[in-house]
């Protein structure tokens, strides 16, 4: 009889103590389609509990100087760093991206993002005004907000939560986190390090389960006064429903439908390797990847040439194929939802000029029944179609001609969405000109995914609420008094 593969059970880490709950949920690996591990299905009971432990923690880390939580989270980024392997090897296996994509993007900005806001939060300075006149100073202070609710998704695990976890814990604040029940792995392994790194019982509590369950009784308690939220935008609306009544502080990342606007005048030899990436890397599945390509018309068939040629290179493989370029898709029916836009561009009269119903997919007999699907171009499309509307969020990504900048501009801004763009010319002053027209919280030129954490990050229009970065993250988890002295 063929031995049954123990299945990783993990558990909520409340009040500093692991935890098991009574209903788990399973948790598949991508890349084969097989129930691997098991996931607490937690609920009200285990958001009271986490709300417990983070209400008697936070008198006393709130009163920690920042010096003294800034050492806290520096130690935490030395031991993820330590474990990179061990988290990379987690990360690629729960979510199905490349482990080369995991050892070099998410977990070391994992790394980063401890370090960054353990630096960040020395530095910070309040303002002063005076009148004289009357006799009064006015001076701002800033103090943490409370217990902060994170709720983090799947596409990049680790990265995400902790561009949540470090800035509100750097601030004071004390944290119940809620990462995607599709990748709680890496979240679980984090709280495996929170003890050795020095945080003291109820600091950080992550309680694990199911957005509808778990995830509104953390964003209806009514002593969680702010909530971080990063995923799709129907949640938010529901969010935002929940805490509304609480008149919660709401910070909103959403999905993007991000164009890449490449002019006749631009370098093809760094546009399309560099396009090709924006569009594939993580499966697509990045809130900033490019889904819509914008081609001036004078250069659109070379650039299309080449593009399908350089997107039929992007290797699809097991996640462990040092070779791949991509993994598998998150789930199943992630699977099949961005399998179904491209039926419907195809019943749109659209052109498929690679990837799925195109190519043919090579994998080995184990990875059979994977989440896997071949990066796919989409041509002869129209603006109105929802594959140029709305998120797809995985490995397709459409290709348009263009032939003036105030027409790309039109239709680049013509979407509900509004996150990021790249714009791709030799042309100084039309990147300047085109970058300020666009209707997009972050515009790369000629480049993509240049990250500058101390400037805003995030998206306007159905794109978001908030911006997270180092002033933005340290205003967002802290309250500010104005204190008027009259002497
Ligand atoms: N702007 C950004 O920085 C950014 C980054 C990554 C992903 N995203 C967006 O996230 C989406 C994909 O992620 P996803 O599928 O995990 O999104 P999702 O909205 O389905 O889930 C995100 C998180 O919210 C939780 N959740 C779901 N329903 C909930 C509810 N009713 N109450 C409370 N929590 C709930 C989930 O369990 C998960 O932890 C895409 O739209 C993508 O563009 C945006
Ligand atoms: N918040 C960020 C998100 C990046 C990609 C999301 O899918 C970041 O880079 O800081």
């Amino acid at each position: 009889m063929a031995a049954t593969k123990a299945l990783l059970m993990l558990e909520n880490f409340i009040d500093g103590k692991f935890l098991p709950c009574n209903s788990y949920i399973d948790s598949y690996d991508p890349s084969t389609g097989e129930v691997y591990c098991r996931v607490p299905d937690s609920g009200k009971e285990e958001i009271e509990a986490a709300v417990e432990a983070a209400r008697r923690a936070f008198p006393g880390w709130s009163s920690w100087s920042p010096q003294e939580r800034a050492q806290v989270l520096n130690k935490l980024a030395d031991l993820l760093e330590q474990s990179l392997e061990e988290l990379a090897q987690a990360e690629s296996k729960d979510q199905g991206k490349t482990l080369a994509l995991a050892r070099t993007m998410d977990i070391p900005r994992s790394v980063q993002n401890f370090r960054f806001f353990a630096s960040s939060i020395l530095h910070h300075t309040s303002e002063c005004t005076q009148m004289d006149h009357l006799g009064c100073m006015h001076y701002t202070v800033r103090t943490p907000v409370g217990i902060a609710g994170l709720i983090s998704p799947w596409n990049l695990p680790l990265y995400l939560l902790t561009w949540k976890i470090a800035p509100a814990m750097a601030a004071g604040n004390t944290v119940i986190a809620k990462p995607s029940e599709l990748t709680s792995v890496t979240a679980w392994m984090l709280c495996k390090l929170l003890d050795k790194a020095g945080v003291p019982p109820g600091v950080v509590n992550i309680v694990f389960g199911t957005g509808p369950r778990v995830g509104e009784a953390l964003v209806s308690h009514p002593e969680v006064p702010l909530i971080s939220f990063t995923g799709s935008q129907p949640t938010a609306e529901r969010i935002t429903q929940l805490s509304a009544p609480h008149c919660k502080k709401l910070s909103l990342e959403l999905g993007g439908k991000n164009p890449a606007i490449i002019f006749e005048d631009a370098n093809l030899d760094e546009c399309i390797p560099a396009t090709v990436r924006s569009s594939f890397a993580n499966q697509g599945e990045i809130c900033l990847c490019t889904s819509r390509i914008f081609v001036q018309k004078s250069i659109y068939s070379e650039f299309l040439k080449r593009f399908v040629e350089a997107t039929r290179k992007w290797k699809v493989g097991v996640p462990s194929d040092p070779s791949a370029s991509m993994g598998a898709l998150i789930s199943k029916a992630h699977l099949e939802k961005v399998r179904s836009y491209v039926k419907k561009a195809l019943s749109e009269g659209a052109r498929i000029q690679c990837g799925e119903g195109v190519d043919k997919l090579h994998l080995p007999a184990r990875n059979q029944a994977g989440y896997f699907m071949l990066p796919t171009v989409i041509t002869d499309i129209k603006d109105e179609s929802c594959c140029m509307k709305e998120e797809i969020f995985g490995p397709v990504t459409c290709v348009t001609p263009f032939d003036s900048e105030e027409e790309v501009i039109q239709r680049a801004n013509n979407v509900k969405y509004g996150l990021a763009a790249t714009v791709w010319s030799r042309d100084v002053g039309r990147v300047h000109r085109v970058a300020k027209k666009l209707q997009s919280g972050l515009v790369w030129t000629n480049c993509w995914l240049i990250r500058e954490l101390n400037l805003p990050f995030g998206g306007m229009k159905s794109s978001g609420i908030g911006r997270e970065g180092v002033k933005d993250s340290y205003d967002f988890f802290t309250e500010v008094k104005t204190i008027t002295v009259k002497h």
